[in-house]
């Protein structure tokens, strides 16, 4: 790891002026980590893509489900960093046992969402190749969160903030912005930086620059709690 990051320290990549909580780790892995994670990645199976609209993605891990995930064992160049992050303490105790690699050309992006019950409430996410903004917006059915009502506003005017996420970066999420906020990457294929990008000092573009995308993969990493005992499944008589 470039960035040898220990539990005590994850304090000081808190991004501050924003609703809790968003910690910003530019530099987490090394040119050769981010190297050797693109390649494992192009390099799984055909099959193991889905082509959604607007990105493609892999799910290692097990499919999360309401009544529970039947696990998979994620292969070994996903697990040296879900151990590593989740010896951080940031699912509770637990390690992480779900990732979704995502892949965005220049000009994809996803919508506004929350990533919901089935997960621990925090995510982390490595970025690979090439930088995005991950956008943040109100949600339209909390008027606790602010005064006037959300419905009647576009989502231009719920849009709250940005970060930056620099190929290489480790992005964590949880409490309000997990529970109460919506995320998403806008389909565009240039992003100019403004100060409502809220992470900007602690990364490497400059304020006024326009930057050009390039093709993203990112790596979230979750932790879900609701698992199911495959051996039940196996069991004799069934
Ligand atoms: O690619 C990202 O950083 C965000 C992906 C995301 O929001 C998700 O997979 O739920
Ligand atoms: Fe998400």
């Amino acid at each position: 790891m470039q960035t040898c990051l220990r539990a005590s320290d994850l304090d000081s990549f808190l991004v501050d002026k924003i609703p809790r909580a968003a910690y910003y780790i530019p530099d987490y892995i090394s040119e050769q980590e981010e190297e050797y994670l693109v390649r494992q990645v192009y390099n799984a199976p055909k099959p193991k893509w889905t082509q959604l609209s607007g990105r493609k993605l892999q799910n290692w891990g097990g499919l999360p489900h309401p009544r529970g995930m039947v696990p998979e064992k994620l292969p070994a160049w996903l697990r040296v960093y879900t151990e590593k992050i989740s010896s951080l303490g940031v699912f509770g105790g637990n390690s992480a046992n779900h990732v979704l690699v995502n892949e965005y050309k220049a000009g994809e992006g996803i919508m506004p969402h929350e990533d919901g019950p089935l997960y621990y409430p925090t995510v982390t996410t490595i970025s690979l190749g090439a930088h995005i903004l991950l956008d943040f917006y109100l949600p339209v059915d909390q008027e606790s969160l602010e005064e006037q009502h959300q419905v009647n506003k576009t989502e231009e005017q719920r849009h709250v903030f940005s970060l930056l996420l620099e190929p290489r970066s480790l992005l964590l999420l949880r409490e309000d912005l997990y529970t109460s906020y919506l995320h998403g990457i806008r389909p565009v294929t240039c992003d100019a930086l403004s100060p409502r990008v809220a992470n900007l000092e602690r990364c490497h573009a400059h304020p006024d620059h326009m930057l050009q995308r390039g093709t993203r993969v990112s790596l979230t990493i979750r932790y879900v709690p609701k698992v199911l005992k495959t051996s039940l499944f196996l069991g004799k008589g069934r």
